[in-house]
Protein backbone atom coordinates (compact mmCIF):
# COMPACT_ATOMS: atom_id res chain seq x y z
CA UNK A 1 0.00 0.00 0.00
CA UNK A 2 1.54 3.59 -1.17
CA UNK A 3 1.26 6.06 1.34
CA UNK A 4 1.78 9.73 1.03
CA UNK A 5 0.47 9.46 -2.51
CA UNK A 6 -1.39 12.66 -3.94
CA UNK A 7 -3.92 12.89 -7.24
CA UNK A 8 -1.98 15.36 -9.94
CA UNK A 9 -4.64 17.12 -12.08
CA UNK A 10 -4.01 17.53 -15.81
CA UNK A 11 -5.02 20.79 -17.55
CA UNK A 12 -6.76 18.91 -20.75
CA UNK A 13 -9.43 16.69 -19.28
CA UNK A 14 -12.07 14.00 -20.38
CA UNK A 15 -14.79 16.63 -21.24
CA UNK A 16 -11.83 18.71 -23.36
CA UNK A 17 -10.31 14.90 -25.24
CA UNK A 18 -14.23 13.55 -25.90
CA UNK A 19 -14.83 16.52 -27.95
CA UNK A 20 -12.13 16.27 -29.55
CA UNK A 21 -13.11 12.94 -30.63
CA UNK A 22 -16.64 14.04 -30.58
CA UNK A 23 -17.61 10.79 -28.92
CA UNK A 24 -17.85 9.93 -25.17
CA UNK A 25 -15.71 7.21 -23.48
CA UNK A 26 -17.16 4.27 -22.25
CA UNK A 27 -16.58 0.67 -21.35
CA UNK A 28 -17.80 -2.54 -23.81
CA UNK A 29 -17.12 -5.28 -21.61
CA UNK A 30 -17.73 -8.82 -23.56
CA UNK A 31 -17.91 -11.21 -21.44
CA UNK A 32 -18.23 -15.19 -21.93
CA UNK A 33 -17.31 -18.71 -22.09
CA UNK A 34 -14.16 -19.45 -23.73
CA UNK A 35 -15.02 -19.63 -28.06
CA UNK A 36 -18.32 -18.25 -27.18
CA UNK A 37 -17.19 -15.19 -29.64
CA UNK A 38 -15.75 -12.50 -27.53
CA UNK A 39 -13.02 -11.64 -29.89
CA UNK A 40 -14.64 -12.06 -32.72
CA UNK A 41 -17.00 -9.27 -31.94
CA UNK A 42 -14.34 -7.37 -30.30
CA UNK A 43 -12.91 -7.24 -33.39
CA UNK A 44 -15.84 -6.55 -35.88
CA UNK A 45 -17.49 -3.92 -33.42
CA UNK A 46 -13.90 -2.09 -33.59
CA UNK A 47 -13.81 -2.27 -37.13
CA UNK A 48 -17.47 -0.94 -37.43
CA UNK A 49 -17.05 2.04 -34.96
CA UNK A 50 -14.05 2.43 -37.42
CA UNK A 51 -16.00 2.92 -40.70
CA UNK A 52 -17.88 5.49 -38.13
CA UNK A 53 -15.11 7.51 -37.77
CA UNK A 54 -14.89 6.38 -34.04
CA UNK A 55 -12.13 5.90 -31.93
CA UNK A 56 -11.99 2.11 -29.67
CA UNK A 57 -9.37 0.05 -28.57
CA UNK A 58 -9.51 -3.66 -27.82
CA UNK A 59 -8.52 -5.13 -24.18
CA UNK A 60 -8.16 -9.07 -24.93
CA UNK A 61 -7.49 -10.93 -22.09
CA UNK A 62 -5.39 -13.98 -24.12
CA UNK A 63 -3.61 -10.78 -25.53
CA UNK A 64 -2.92 -8.93 -22.23
CA UNK A 65 -1.97 -12.18 -21.08
CA UNK A 66 1.33 -11.98 -23.03
CA UNK A 67 2.47 -8.98 -21.29
CA UNK A 68 0.84 -7.23 -18.41
CA UNK A 69 -0.64 -10.25 -16.73
CA UNK A 70 2.45 -12.46 -18.09
CA UNK A 71 1.98 -13.10 -14.57
CA UNK A 72 -1.03 -14.69 -13.56
CA UNK A 73 -2.59 -17.95 -14.40
CA UNK A 74 -6.25 -19.19 -14.28
CA UNK A 75 -6.16 -19.68 -10.07
CA UNK A 76 -9.25 -17.86 -8.86
CA UNK A 77 -7.33 -15.31 -7.26
CA UNK A 78 -5.26 -14.60 -10.70
CA UNK A 79 -8.12 -14.30 -12.88
CA UNK A 80 -9.71 -12.01 -9.59
CA UNK A 81 -6.52 -10.06 -10.03
CA UNK A 82 -6.39 -9.84 -13.83
CA UNK A 83 -9.82 -8.53 -13.99
CA UNK A 84 -9.08 -6.03 -11.50
CA UNK A 85 -6.24 -4.41 -13.68
CA UNK A 86 -8.35 -4.69 -16.72
CA UNK A 87 -10.79 -2.52 -15.08
CA UNK A 88 -8.50 -0.10 -14.44
CA UNK A 89 -6.91 -0.26 -17.68
CA UNK A 90 -9.90 -0.10 -19.44
CA UNK A 91 -11.07 2.80 -17.26
CA UNK A 92 -8.04 5.29 -18.15
CA UNK A 93 -8.92 4.28 -22.27
CA UNK A 94 -12.57 5.62 -21.18
CA UNK A 95 -10.97 8.62 -19.27
CA UNK A 96 -8.88 9.22 -22.55
CA UNK A 97 -11.86 9.36 -24.56
CA UNK A 98 -12.45 6.10 -26.33
CA UNK A 99 -14.61 3.30 -26.68
CA UNK A 100 -12.84 0.82 -24.70
CA UNK A 101 -14.08 -2.91 -25.68
CA UNK A 102 -12.77 -5.38 -22.90
CA UNK A 103 -12.65 -9.23 -24.22
CA UNK A 104 -12.19 -11.17 -21.61
CA UNK A 105 -14.17 -15.00 -19.76
CA UNK A 106 -14.38 -12.57 -16.69
CA UNK A 107 -15.92 -15.52 -15.20
CA UNK A 108 -17.37 -14.35 -11.77
CA UNK A 109 -20.20 -11.95 -11.34
CA UNK A 110 -18.33 -10.10 -8.27
CA UNK A 111 -15.31 -9.44 -10.35
CA UNK A 112 -17.48 -7.62 -13.38
CA UNK A 113 -19.41 -5.53 -11.11
CA UNK A 114 -16.59 -4.43 -9.36
CA UNK A 115 -15.23 -3.35 -12.93
CA UNK A 116 -18.84 -1.57 -13.73
CA UNK A 117 -18.56 0.41 -10.04
CA UNK A 118 -14.95 1.80 -10.86
CA UNK A 119 -16.67 3.49 -14.12
CA UNK A 120 -19.32 6.35 -13.76
CA UNK A 121 -22.44 6.61 -14.49
CA UNK A 122 -24.14 4.19 -17.23
CA UNK A 123 -20.31 3.82 -18.89
CA UNK A 124 -20.05 0.25 -17.86
CA UNK A 125 -21.78 -1.56 -21.08
CA UNK A 126 -22.11 -5.13 -20.24
CA UNK A 127 -22.53 -7.63 -23.02
CA UNK A 128 -23.01 -11.33 -22.57
CA UNK A 129 -21.87 -13.78 -24.86
CA UNK A 130 -24.85 -16.48 -24.00
CA UNK A 131 -23.75 -18.73 -26.18
CA UNK A 132 -24.14 -22.57 -25.35
CA UNK A 133 -21.43 -24.75 -23.70
CA UNK A 134 -22.54 -26.91 -26.41
CA UNK A 135 -21.71 -24.64 -29.12
CA UNK A 136 -17.94 -23.49 -27.72
CA UNK A 137 -17.36 -26.84 -27.29
CA UNK A 138 -18.42 -28.10 -30.86
CA UNK A 139 -16.20 -24.55 -32.70
CA UNK A 140 -13.16 -24.82 -29.90
CA UNK A 141 -11.17 -23.55 -32.23
CA UNK A 142 -7.67 -23.62 -29.88
CA UNK A 143 -8.47 -27.27 -29.36
CA UNK A 144 -8.43 -26.09 -25.59
CA UNK A 145 -11.74 -28.14 -24.63
CA UNK A 146 -10.56 -31.42 -26.01
CA UNK A 147 -7.46 -30.90 -23.52
CA UNK A 148 -9.36 -30.05 -20.99
CA UNK A 149 -12.13 -33.30 -21.40
CA UNK A 150 -8.97 -35.00 -21.53
CA UNK A 151 -7.99 -33.64 -18.25
CA UNK A 152 -4.73 -32.24 -19.72
CA UNK A 153 -5.95 -28.88 -18.55
CA UNK A 154 -7.04 -28.21 -15.18
CA UNK A 155 -9.57 -25.58 -14.49
CA UNK A 156 -11.07 -24.98 -17.54
CA UNK A 157 -14.18 -22.15 -17.60
CA UNK A 158 -17.25 -24.33 -18.37
CA UNK A 159 -15.68 -27.52 -18.07
CA UNK A 160 -14.12 -27.80 -14.43
CA UNK A 161 -14.05 -24.07 -13.09
CA UNK A 162 -17.03 -21.70 -12.99
CA UNK A 163 -18.90 -19.34 -15.47
CA UNK A 164 -21.25 -17.18 -13.51
CA UNK A 165 -23.42 -15.34 -16.35
CA UNK A 166 -24.84 -11.99 -15.50
CA UNK A 167 -27.92 -11.17 -13.92
CA UNK A 168 -28.65 -7.29 -14.98
CA UNK A 169 -26.02 -6.91 -18.15
CA UNK A 170 -27.26 -4.21 -20.92
CA UNK A 171 -26.70 -6.70 -23.75
CA UNK A 172 -27.54 -10.16 -24.63
CA UNK A 173 -26.13 -12.26 -27.48
CA UNK A 174 -27.76 -15.93 -28.03
CA UNK A 175 -28.56 -18.34 -30.61
CA UNK A 176 -31.72 -18.01 -32.13
CA UNK A 177 -33.12 -21.08 -33.57
CA UNK A 178 -29.94 -22.60 -33.08
CA UNK A 179 -28.35 -20.13 -35.14
CA UNK A 180 -26.08 -17.51 -34.10
CA UNK A 181 -26.41 -13.66 -35.38
CA UNK A 182 -23.16 -13.27 -37.40
CA UNK A 183 -20.77 -10.73 -36.03
CA UNK A 184 -21.80 -7.88 -38.16
CA UNK A 185 -25.17 -8.19 -36.69
CA UNK A 186 -24.05 -8.68 -33.17
CA UNK A 187 -21.69 -5.50 -33.58
CA UNK A 188 -24.70 -3.43 -35.19
CA UNK A 189 -26.39 -4.11 -32.03
CA UNK A 190 -24.46 -2.70 -29.77
CA UNK A 191 -23.37 0.11 -31.83
CA UNK A 192 -27.19 0.72 -32.01
CA UNK A 193 -26.86 0.74 -28.13
CA UNK A 194 -24.05 3.10 -28.09
CA UNK A 195 -25.99 5.25 -30.12
CA UNK A 196 -29.01 5.10 -28.78
CA UNK A 197 -27.03 5.84 -25.19
CA UNK A 198 -25.26 9.02 -26.80
CA UNK A 199 -22.21 7.53 -26.65
CA UNK A 200 -20.99 8.03 -30.18
CA UNK A 201 -21.71 12.15 -30.47
CA UNK A 202 -20.52 15.08 -28.43
CA UNK A 203 -21.80 17.97 -29.91
N1 LIG B 1 -8.07 -22.82 -17.64
C1 LIG B 1 -8.50 -21.96 -18.57
N2 LIG B 1 -9.76 -21.48 -18.53
C2 LIG B 1 -10.17 -20.59 -19.45
N3 LIG B 1 -9.40 -20.13 -20.48
C3 LIG B 1 -8.13 -20.59 -20.56
C4 LIG B 1 -7.63 -21.52 -19.61
N4 LIG B 1 -6.34 -21.79 -19.94
C5 LIG B 1 -6.04 -21.09 -21.03
N5 LIG B 1 -7.10 -20.34 -21.41
C6 LIG B 1 -7.05 -19.37 -22.53
O1 LIG B 1 -7.07 -18.10 -21.89
C7 LIG B 1 -8.08 -17.27 -22.45
C8 LIG B 1 -8.91 -16.59 -21.35
O2 LIG B 1 -8.20 -15.56 -20.74
P1 LIG B 1 -8.97 -14.46 -19.91
O3 LIG B 1 -7.95 -13.51 -19.41
O4 LIG B 1 -10.09 -13.91 -20.73
O5 LIG B 1 -9.58 -15.33 -18.71
S1 LIG B 1 -10.23 -14.83 -17.33
O6 LIG B 1 -11.11 -13.69 -17.65
O7 LIG B 1 -9.15 -14.45 -16.42
O8 LIG B 1 -10.98 -15.98 -16.81
C9 LIG B 1 -8.97 -18.15 -23.28
O9 LIG B 1 -9.23 -17.38 -24.44
P2 LIG B 1 -10.67 -17.27 -25.13
O10 LIG B 1 -10.87 -18.60 -25.81
O11 LIG B 1 -10.49 -16.14 -26.10
O12 LIG B 1 -11.70 -16.98 -24.11
C10 LIG B 1 -8.15 -19.41 -23.53
O13 LIG B 1 -7.53 -19.31 -24.80
N1 LIG C 1 -21.02 -14.89 -34.78
C1 LIG C 1 -20.32 -15.95 -35.16
N2 LIG C 1 -20.80 -16.79 -36.09
C2 LIG C 1 -20.06 -17.87 -36.48
N3 LIG C 1 -18.85 -18.21 -35.97
C3 LIG C 1 -18.34 -17.40 -35.03
C4 LIG C 1 -19.05 -16.24 -34.58
N4 LIG C 1 -18.30 -15.65 -33.63
C5 LIG C 1 -17.19 -16.39 -33.51
N5 LIG C 1 -17.20 -17.44 -34.35
C6 LIG C 1 -16.16 -18.46 -34.45
O1 LIG C 1 -16.10 -19.12 -33.21
C7 LIG C 1 -14.75 -19.34 -32.81
C8 LIG C 1 -14.48 -18.69 -31.46
O2 LIG C 1 -14.60 -17.29 -31.58
P1 LIG C 1 -13.70 -16.32 -30.71
O3 LIG C 1 -14.09 -14.93 -31.11
O4 LIG C 1 -12.27 -16.70 -30.82
O5 LIG C 1 -14.25 -16.65 -29.24
P2 LIG C 1 -13.67 -16.22 -27.81
O6 LIG C 1 -12.88 -14.96 -28.00
O7 LIG C 1 -14.89 -16.02 -26.97
O8 LIG C 1 -12.85 -17.38 -27.37
C9 LIG C 1 -13.88 -18.79 -33.94
O9 LIG C 1 -13.49 -19.84 -34.77
C10 LIG C 1 -14.79 -17.84 -34.68
O10 LIG C 1 -14.49 -17.74 -36.05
Amino acid sequence: MSTNIFWQESPIGKTERQKLLNQKGCVVWITGLSGSGKSTLACSLSRELYTRGKLSYILDGDNLRHGLNKDLGFKAEDRVENIRRVGEVAKLFADAGLICIASLISPYRKDRDACREMMQGSSFIEVYMNMSLQLCEARDPKGLYKLARAGKIKGFTGIDDPYESPLNCEIELKEKEGECPSPVAMAEEVIAYLEDKGFLQNQ
